[in-house]
């Protein structure tokens, strides 16, 4: 097959979505840049950049002809009748092939800055190998580092913070403050509820208590990925800060903290530049970085992040391992948790932990051999929000266990969790049935008839008692939210936005004409930080005394007030993507999946299910689609514990 055959199939498969056009464009480029490449790379080229697209950072060359046959397949069955001929086919040993192409470069040979890089039987693009370097050599340098504290001190403070445990059972929140304390580099992970935030704010005590007493200053920046989680992170720990008063110095703690920040709006992200302020020429001025819902940050901002921390800042990340990784490439929290359920603490790690904290680890958590990683590494154990029906639906979903799953969704159990078969009809859709759902709730679950009834009533024309109503309108709205697996069909977010507002509109709770309504929800889709507001952030269009219709968005405790012309960036709200639901709790969550399991994931589902505060309810045509979901564990290419491993032992 000749090399322009071959493009002609690609494009073809690109005009039927089998493949984006960036990933065939990608191809032509570097073929243009190397006319030699033999067809089998052309594909191979299109087939990473697809997998990028797909959260991978690059793909194990003994995968490619999986990867080769799944795209013929998708080809096939999206109708498309151009095929690659047999001869198409990637060899047994690629790296014969891959050594001759001038676009290719092997890992620990001559660097010409080729864009594609091989490196231990992996294809990276060579961005995403740079950055897989990066996070790995910052990430090791920072392990390597014990911080000196007076270890007395220390102990004291951590048995005030922490009270014994009841049952001698193991203190893991504690356990974390102590491994923190002796680290640059933290990794506290946990299920929801589990008291991420807690234990942070413990260890912020902890570390403000062993500030360096010349200077009798700790820099202190909390970030997350959204504003969203920055916001709700600024709460919690302020919140939590709140509960240890009594402990001498807390108020100068609470007063030195700024606001929790975006890591774009940390690092000083530059208008329509990957670049940042911020980076290893212009390191941040911090000596404690916390970084909340970390496993929404993809390899690119951890590289950059790491880039531009001081090596003596001690960086802490928070987040549910389990949760789903961001949309873009790279799975870092994930991939760097992956032995942390073991534990794999050495016998030193272990003795020096006892030391602070006075517990001793049972011994099935202590490995001689556990590597450099796994000794910064805690997983909270025990949910202090959930203890009934969600969290045990979670817990199932999480072990891929779907026969309970399925089992505490039945109507004989808790009522906190429901599952809603959705029988579609030729005289009533799936958006009708969830729109139904979603107006009324159910018994013992909210629906949007709260905030529909607050805005029937007149909005009072005094300021004060606006805003008091605005605020009202908006913690109503936050009761429920229905999340869904897709964007586009019957099933997914456009269908039910629409759904949702015909049937507020049908009984008279809204008149929806246009695209601006008064109670039109809105989720802001890009930052826009002229006008304060983040990709993320929910308002609500209300009727303002004197004004046309205002957008309003509850920041903190305090209100924003937008013109919806100069709103660009928004969606209508009351459906949202499970993704974009990250970082957010309803009191009521409505998961939808669609009616085949393409795009599911266990990491969805629980994702899906950690929003619920106090009820879920599941909307599935049929059950056979949960345990599909239930059963695919995503797992994204990537060579970073490798790289660590490889350092730490070398
Ligand atoms: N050891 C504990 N003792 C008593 N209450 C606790 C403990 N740990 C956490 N909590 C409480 O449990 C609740 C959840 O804790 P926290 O918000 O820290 O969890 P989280 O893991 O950060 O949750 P999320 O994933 O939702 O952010 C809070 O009200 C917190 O005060």
């Amino acid at each position: 097959m000749t090399q322009q055959e071959v493009f002609e199939v690609l494009h073809d498969w690109a005009q039927q979505g089998v493949l984006r056009r960036l990933d065939v464009a990608l191809a032509r480029f570097l073929h243009e840049l190397c006319p030699q490449m033999p067809s089998a790379l052309v594909v191979g080229v299109a087939i990473l950049a697809d997998l990028e697209g797909r959260g991978h950072t690059c793909v194990m060359l003994d995968e490619m002809p999986q990867h080769l046959a799944a795209l013929k397949e998708r080809a096939l069955q999206a109708g498309s009748t151009c095929s690659l001929a047999p001869d198409v086919v990637w060899p047994l040993d690629a790296m014969p092939m891959l050594r001759a192409c001038a676009v290719v470069h092997v890992e620990g040979e001559e660097d010409a800055g080729a864009p594609l890089v091989v490196s231990a039987g992996r294809l990276y693009l060579r961005r995403y190998w740079r950055d897989e370097c990066t996070v790995a050599a910052r990430i090791h340098e920072r392990l390597q580092y014990e911080t000196g504290f007076d270890a007395s001190r220390a102990a004291a403070m951590l048995a005030r913070l922490f009270p014994p445990a009841p049952d001698h059972e193991v203190d893991w929140q504690k356990l974390a403050c102590a491994v923190a304390l002796r680290g640059r580099f933290t990794l506290i992970t946990g299920g929801p509820g589990t008291g991420k935030t807690h234990t942070a704010a413990r260890l912020l005590a902890l570390l403000w208590a062993n500030r360096d007493e010349a200077t009798q200053a700790l820099r202190v920046a909390l970030a997350a990925p959204t504003g969203k989680a920055a916001a709700r992170l600024k709460q919690s720990i302020d919140r939590e800060l709140g509960k240890l008063s009594g402990l001498e110095g807390m108020s100068d703690l609470s007063h030195s903290l700024g606001p929790a920040r975006t890591l774009h709006s940390l690092l000083g992200a530059r208008p329509d530049t990957r670049r940042f302020a911020c980076n290893a020429a212009h390191l941040l001025d911090v000596d404690v970085l916390l970084i909340d819902e970390a496993s929404m940050v993809h390899l690119e901002m951890m590289a950059a992040v790491l880039e531009a921390l001081p090596p003596a800042a001690r960086l802490i990340l928070l987040g549910d391992k389990d949760q789903l990784a961001s949309v873009e490439a790279g799975a870092v929290l994930g991939e760097l948790c992956r032995g942390a359920e073991q534990g794999r603490y050495t016998p030193e790690t272990s003795q020096a932990l006892e030391a602070l904290a006075g517990t001793a680890l049972p011994a099935c958590f202590i490995d001689p051999e556990g590597p450099l990683l796994s000794q910064q590494v805690v997983m909270l154990r025990k949910s202090h929000r959930f203890g009934g029906a969600i969290g045990q639906l979670a817990f199932a979903v999480q072990n891929g266990d779907a026969d309970t799953a399925l089992r505490l969704l039945q109507p004989s159990h808790d009522p906190a969790v429901r599952l809603l078969p959705v029988a579609v009809s030729p005289a009533v859709s799936v958006a009708q049935i969830v729109a139904e759902l979603a107006v009324r709730g159910r018994a013992h679950a909210a629906g949007y008839a709260a905030y529909a009834e607050l805005l029937q009533q007149q909005p009072p024309a005094d300021p004060q008692k606006w805003d008091d109503w605005a605020g009202r309108v908006l913690r109503a709205f936050d009761r429920c939210r229905v999340l869904c697996a897709v964007r586009e069909g019957p099933w997914g977010v456009s269908a039910l936005n629409e759904a949702i507002a015909a049937q507020l509109d049908a009984l008279g709770q809204l008149r929806c004409r246009g695209t601006w309504y008064a109670g039109r929800p809105v989720m802001v889709t890009r930052n826009d930080p002229d006008l304060g507001v983040l990709n993320g952030d929910v308002g609500i269009a209300l009727p303002m005394a004197g004004h046309d219709l205002r957008v309003v968005f509850l920041q903190g405790q305090a209100l924003r007030t937008v013109s919806p012309s100069r709103l660009a960036d928004v969606q209508t709200a009351f459906a949202m993507t499970v993704h974009q639901s990250q970082g957010s709790e309803f009191e009521h969550t409505v998961l939808v999946l669609p009616e085949h399991h393409a795009g599911l994931s266990r990491e969805l589902i629980y994702t899906g299910i950690t929003r619920a505060r106090e009820a879920f309810t599941l909307a599935c045509a049929d059950v056979q689609i949960l345990r599909e979901g239930i059963e695919r564990v995503t797992r994204r290419a990537s060579g970073l514990l490798w790289r660590i491993d490889k350092l730490s032992s070398s």
